[in-house]
Parts: structure tokens; C-alpha cells; sequence
């Protein structure tokens, strides 16, 4: 069992050397000490590798500095876009990784900075010539390290917020010319009047509609079958038929961040353009196909830069993003660095999902006030007579004067039409989001039919394997794809060019998609790659797969890294299969979906394939954009930093029909719920001034 960080400084308060505080230590007294913490796992040899370049250049640099700096780089590892001294001094330990199993020894961040107020530290920091205050008014673009107020940055992601502020607020202030008829075009798109149970609510869909025609910019967020994919494909009519009748169509293109996201978007989008009520002709000029965000972009190999940006912009007047969670600062600003500046950008997504893998939580920090929607009264004014909807929700509030304009721009869908708010997923996902442990904790004891609750006792529980290969009831487990594969699979006569071989490899890949088994971390037996182990020996047994290492048939493989040679992004999940060779030997290989909206299927050598790994269980992160009927979701015996009710809730919401919790030891689950994801981040406040700025001039 982990300790937790408490015994952890208990333990190192006994230590027999005397302790060093970053008042005091010397330069090679503190890289020394994050020798120990990289050794230990706390820290990474890239962190630490910064703070050593910044003593190369700096040999004045002291301690704190070269502590910050460590500090600073490890916080991009977790997601954070800078270190907040404030929040740091205030709970020191928590900015290193959290100590791996059973190891005691050296000293902890909150002894090294015990006296250390931020005043000290900021003066020590604004000393360096590594680093720009920001506060004042000499500029040093060269120095590695911005500061600004408490945020300590690598200058490279202060630069992406930066830019990303500048190029919203820019957008926010374009006055744009909203679509003619506009009243009367969006009672054609939304004729039927909105109800839940007979009683007539605010059409919010038709309201998001009306927001995002009269601007450049626009966010419309809401959780799992609230409609986004429904809004957007209206708006994109209610755009193109004014200009499909003049004769100029818009230049539309819709894209999100993974393959499998496209993949999602194209499918709905295609069934929601063809029950959309406008002429064929406008129909036709809604695209369906939906591209990753890097091949958008243009991505070229081994090269961070794109081929479109500020001076080759994106040929398009109108952008979708969805799945605009998974989104990271990089990627936001050169998406609107490629963006020309008349095209419209509507980014959709659910804000209380888990944030971006690498640094940034972009659209968390855009729709942070959805909720209170915080709408002037012109905005409310404007938006009701357009729309015809009265602009009401319980905990709506209305801005002082002009508002925030960034919430005059957002829009949070309310109702979902998937999960039944009164059923056990919808439930679930909703306690889970408002933090209500014990609530929740009862719904999962109701023994609902959507909800499993699986309390194991040990690591050894039978009844974990059990779940994971048979299911449960109609829920699905591992069992059903790897007979589809045996079942299903076209006579051994069948010609290696047949289209049959293609069909039997999408059903297969299908058939895995009704289940997944997600785990909050990767390490350990209750990680991807313990579990991932367990999984393969267990079918293995089972006789269900024939091998459980290295490449066998029905092993399931999951993309870690782009690769633009084989066209196949990170996330991309394939299934390694026997098929005839055109020279009758079968060949073992693995079959990928084409995620183009076509449904078809293509396949790899396993030789080609470098960067990728066994996929029974993935990480909650990796599974955002997907859905699959059955999900269970194993939360590990103690209490870990990525355990936090987003993680939950990104895994509940990507079931369909059924989700498993699956709890190693009971007070996780509660303790995850209590818990949300902070991630530090600038964006906001760089967004203020931007506007601040606008509004002077
Ligand atoms: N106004 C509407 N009238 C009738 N059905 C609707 C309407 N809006 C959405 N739906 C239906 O509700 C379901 C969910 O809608 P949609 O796919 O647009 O939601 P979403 O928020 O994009 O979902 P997710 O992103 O979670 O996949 C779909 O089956 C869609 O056809």
C-alpha cells in the first residue's frame, strides 16, 4: 500500500542529517537533492536537466531559483501550464509526483522551502538573468522563464497563452453579420417546441444556435447527449442556406483532436445533416468528413511546426472543433494561429470532462462561468428576440453592464437525450459531477440494471476476471469479441482479396468496442499494465486467445504515438488477425478501422508498428472521444493525485448501456469524488487583460 505523503514527512523528519532549507543551500547542495528526487521517481531527469541549464547560464542563480525552475518543468509533465509560487508554499509536497511504493529518505519540498515567503522568492527569481518579470516594464524576450504576478512559466507555454488570449480576444471583438431572416430561419430549423414530462422548457439548442450565428468565436459545452452534435449540424444550416442561395457557399470544415473522435463526429454528423430540414442543396454543402486537428493542420514528421499557420492560413470560413476537452495550449494556439481571422470557430465540449493529456486546460478555463451563463441584458435581450426562447435555467445569472465577453460567446446545453437524467448512468455522472459522494454511493447500492458495483476482496478476486471476460448479464465482456472473431470468420477458401476478410476484421473491431475495461493509472496490478497482463493470461486460459505475448491473434493494440507514414494517430485502436497472404501462407495482421466514415477497415503489418501497446484496460485519459455499451472502470486500493470526480465522470459517461465500478479497497471511490482537478493555469487572467486592452483603445 502507498504511503501517504503525511507518513512520508514523518519518516523524513527522523532522518539523522540535518535539513536544508533553499534560504541556505547552495547550488550544488540543491541539485544534489533533485539527483535524490529524480532518482526516487519523484521528479524527472528533464527537470532537472532545466534547472542545471539554468545554473549554466546563471551562476548567480540561487537555490530557489534553480528549485522554481525544476519545479516549473515538472509541472508541465502534469498538465499544469506554470508554477504557482502561492499555491506551492502552501502545499509544497504536492508538486512533485507522488512517491512510489515503500520508499522513505531525503527530504521533502515543504522542508526545503520551510521560511521561505513568496516576497523572498519572487525577489530571488526576478535576481536571475534567467528570468522576465513581467511586472515591469523592461522586456528580456531572450530569458527562458516569464514571471508574472505569482506564475512562474517556461517562456514557450507563456507564449501560448499569450497568443491564444491575443487571437480570442481579437475574435470576441469582430463584429460579425449575422445570417439574414434569422428569426424565421431558426423556427424552420427547431420547429417542434421544447418539453420534458408535457412541461414546455427554454429551447437551449435553439438558443446556442442563435449565439453562435453572431459571432466568430463561440464555445457550446454541455455533458454526454445534451445535443451539441444536433446544435452545431442546425447551425451550419442556418449559415449555408443564405449563402448556398446567393451562390457562395461557405467553405466548412469540422474537425476534433483524436481519430477516434473524427471517427464519432463523422458518423453523427452524417445521420444528423441528412434530418436536417433544408434543401438538398444545403444539405449537400454540409460536409460530413471529419478530420483530426493535425491533419487539419498539416502536420509535418519530427517537426512541432505545422504547414498552415498565421502566413498560410486554413482555406475555410467556418470551423467545428468537438471534443474540444482534449485540446492542450500547444495545439489551441496554432489552431487559431492557422485560423483566418473572418472564418468563424465554434468549439464544442463537455467542460467537466477530464482536461488535455499534455499541458493546458483550455476549454475548462473558457467555459469556467457556463453555468451561471452570466449573459448581459442586451445579450438575454438579443438572444430572446431572435430565438423566441425565453433565456432561463435554474442558477442563471445575469452580468453587470456589458459582461464578460467570452460569456456572451459561450452556451451550456442543459438536457441530455441520452442518459435519462432519472437512470443510473445520467444519475451517477450528475452526483458524481456535484460531488455528492453519499449519494451516489446509495445509487450504486440500489443495484440498478445500467449500474454494476464490484467490491473485490484482494487483488486475486476471481470475480474481477469473471466481469471483465463474461460480462454481466446482457453487459458485455472481453468473451464476445474473440468469438465473434472465431465465430464469424470467412471460410478459409475465401479469397485473400475478398471484401469478406475486411468485413469479419470491422465486426470484430466493432464487437471489442461494446466493452472496455478503464484504470486510473498506469503502474501497479490495478494499472493499465498489470491489468493489461492479467487480461491476456486470463483469455488465455480461457482459450479464448492463443498467446499472451509478444503478437498473437485477437490482441488488441492500442497507438501511443502519430505516425504519418501509416496514417495512424495516437489513440487509434487495432486488432492483430490472421488473413490469407496473396501468396496463401496466412499472415498475422493487425486490422485498423479507416475512420473515415466509411466503416472500412485496413490492415498493417505488426513489423510496421512501433509505438504501441497492448489495449485491454487504457487509461481514462485515453479513452476520452469513445464510447462502448459496457464500461468498467477499476479504481486502484489507495487514494492517488489523478483520482478526482473528472476522471470519474469521463469514465461514466463513456458508457452506454452499462457501467461497472469496480472498487479494490472501500473510501476510494468517496475520496475521488470529493476531489477536482486544479490545473494551474494563466489563460483566464491573460484573457481579461487581452479584453481589458480591446475595451481601452
Ligand atoms: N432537438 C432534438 N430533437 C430530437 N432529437 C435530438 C435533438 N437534439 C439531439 N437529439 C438526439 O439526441 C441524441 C444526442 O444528440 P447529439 O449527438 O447531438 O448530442 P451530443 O451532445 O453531441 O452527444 P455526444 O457528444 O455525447 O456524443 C441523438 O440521438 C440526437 O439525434
Amino acid at each position: 500500500m502507498s504511503q501517504t505523503l503525511k507518513q512520508l514527512s514523518n519518516s523524513q523528519s527522523n532522518v539523522d542529517h540535518p535539513l536544508l532549507f533553499v534560504g541556505d543551500a547552495d547550488s550544488s547542495e540543491l541539485l544534489h537533492q533533485l539527483d535524490n528526487w529524480v532518482n526516487r521517481g519523484w521528479l524527472r531527469a528533464l527537470d532537472r536537466s532545466f534547472a542545471t541549464f539554468i545554473l549554466e547560464q546563471d551562476l548567480q542563480a540561487q537555490a530557489s531559483v534553480l528549485l522554481a525552475a525544476a519545479m516549473t518543468s515538472h509541472q508541465l509533465g502534469r498538465g499544469h501550464s506554470c508554477l504557482d509560487l502561492v499555491a506551492t508554499l502552501q502545499a509544497p509536497d504536492f508538486v512533485l509526483s507522488l512517491p512510489p511504493e515503500g520508499e522513505e529518505g531525503g527530504q521533502l519540498p515543504s522542508q526545503w522551502l520551510l521560511g521561505l515567503d513568496v516576497a523572498q522568492w519572487r525577489r530571488a527569481l526576478c535576481l536571475s538573468t534567467m528570468v522576465e518579470d513581467r511586472d515591469e516594464p523592461q522586456r528580456f524576450p531572450e530569458r527562458p522563464l516569464v514571471l508574472t504576478g505569482q506564475r512562474l512559466y517556461l517562456r514557450r507555454y507563456w507564449n501560448y497563452e499569450r497568443s491564444i488570449a491575443q487571437a480570442l480576444s481579437a475574435r470576441l471583438s469582430v463584429d460579425v453579420v449575422t445570417p439574414e431572416k434569422l428569426s424565421g430561419r431558426l423556427d424552420a430549423l427547431f420547429p417542434d417546441t421544447f418539453k420534458v414530462n408535457d412541461e414546455r422548457h427554454s429551447d437551449w439548442q435553439k438558443i446556442a444556435c442563435a449565439l453562435a450565428a453572431r459571432g466568430n468565436f463561440s464555445v457550446i459545452t454541455g455533458g454526454p447527449g445534451t445535443g451539441k452534435t444536433t446544435s452545431v449540424v442546425r447551425l451550419l444550416g442556418l449559415l449555408q442556406t443564405p449563402a448556398v442561395e446567393e451562390g457562395k457557399p461557405l467553405r466548412i470544415r469540422l474537425a476534433a483532436p483524436t481519430g477516434k473522435a473524427a471517427a464519432r463526429l463523422s458518423e453523427s454528423i452524417g445521420k444528423a445533416v441528412r434530418e436536417l430540414p433544408v434543401s438538398a442543396a444545403v444539405q449537400e454543402a454540409i460536409p460530413t468528413d471529419v478530420s483530426t486537428l493535425h491533419r487539419l493542420l498539416g502536420s509535418r514528421p519530427d517537426s512541432r511546426n505545422f504547414i498552415h499557420h498565421r502566413d498560410k492560413p486554413l482555406e475555410l470560413d467556418v470551423l467545428v472543433v468537438d471534443e474540444a476537452s482534449m485540446i492542450d495550449l500547444e495545439m489551441m494556439a496554432c489552431l487559431l494561429d492557422a485560423l483566418p481571422r473572418q472564418a468563424r470557430l465554434i468549439l464544442l465540449g463537455d467542460k467537466d470532462q477530464l482536461a488535455s493529456v499534455d499541458a493546458g486546460s483550455v476549454l475548462g478555463d473558457l467555459c469556467r462561468n457556463a453555468e451561471a451563463g452570466g449573459y448581459s441584458e442586451q445579450t438575454v435581450a438579443w438572444l430572446e428576440a431572435h430565438s423566441g426562447e425565453s433565456v432561463s435555467a435554474p442558477g442563471l445569472q445575469t452580468a453587470v453592464g456589458a459582461g464578460d465577453p467570452l460569456a456572451q460567446q459561450t452556451v451550456m446545453l442543459r438536457y441530455s437525450r441520452r442518459f435519462d437524467a432519472q437512470q443510473g448512468i445520467g444519475r451517477l455522472a450528475k452526483l458524481v459531477n456535484e460531488k455528492n459522494a453519499a449519494e451516489a454511493r446509495s445509487l450504486l447500492d440500489q443495484q440498478l440494471p445500467q449500474l454494476l458495483n464490484l467490491k473485490l476482496r484482494g487483488e486475486h478476486d476471481a470475480a474481477l476476471t469473471e466481469l471483465i471476460i463474461n460480462g454481466k448479464g446482457d453487459a458485455p465482456g472481453y468473451r464476445h469479441y474473440l468469438e465473434q472473431l472465431r465465430d464469424q470468420r470467412p471460410a478459409k477458401d475465401t479469397p485473400w482479396d475478398s471484401s469478406l476478410w475486411a468485413g469479419w476484421a470491422g465486426k470484430v473491431l466493432g464487437a471489442f468496442d461494446e466493452f472496455r475495461l478503464l484504470c486510473a493509472l498506469r503502474r501497479g496490478p490495478w494499472g493499465v499494465e498489470g491489468l493489461n497482463q492479467r487480461v491476456a493470461a486470463e483469455l488465455r486460459r480461457c482459450e479464448l486467445l492463443s498467446g499472451d505475448q509478444g503478437w498473437y491473434e485477437g490482441r488488441p493494440v492500442l497507438v501511443t504515438r502519430n505516425d504519418y507514414s501509416l496514417s495512424l494517430m495516437n489513440g487509434d485502436i487495432g486488432i492483430a488477425l490472421w488473413v490469407p497472404g496473396p501468396s496463401a501462407e496466412r499472415v498475422l495482421r493487425v486490422a485498423f478501422p479507416r475512420n473515415d466514415g466509411s466503416g472500412g477497415v485496413r490492415f498493417v503489418m505488426p513489423s510496421r508498428l512501433v509505438e504501441v501497446e497492448t489495449v485491454f484496460a487504457m487509461t481514462v485519459h485515453k479513452s476520452q472521444g469513445s464510447e462502448f455499451n459496457h464500461t468498467a472502470l477499476v479504481l486502484p486500493d489507495s487514494l492517488n493525485p489523478v483520482l478526482t470526480k473528472e476522471l470519474l465522470y469521463t469514465a461514466i459517461t463513456r458508457a452506454k448501456h452499462w457501467f461497472s465500478l469496480v472498487e479494490a479497497s472501500p473510501g476510494v471511490f468517496e475520496g475521488a469524488v470529493s476531489r477536482n482537478v486544479q490545473r494551474t493555469s494563466g489563460l483566464a487572467l491573460q484573457l481579461q487583460d487581452e479584453l481589458a486592452k480591446l475595451q481601452r483603445t
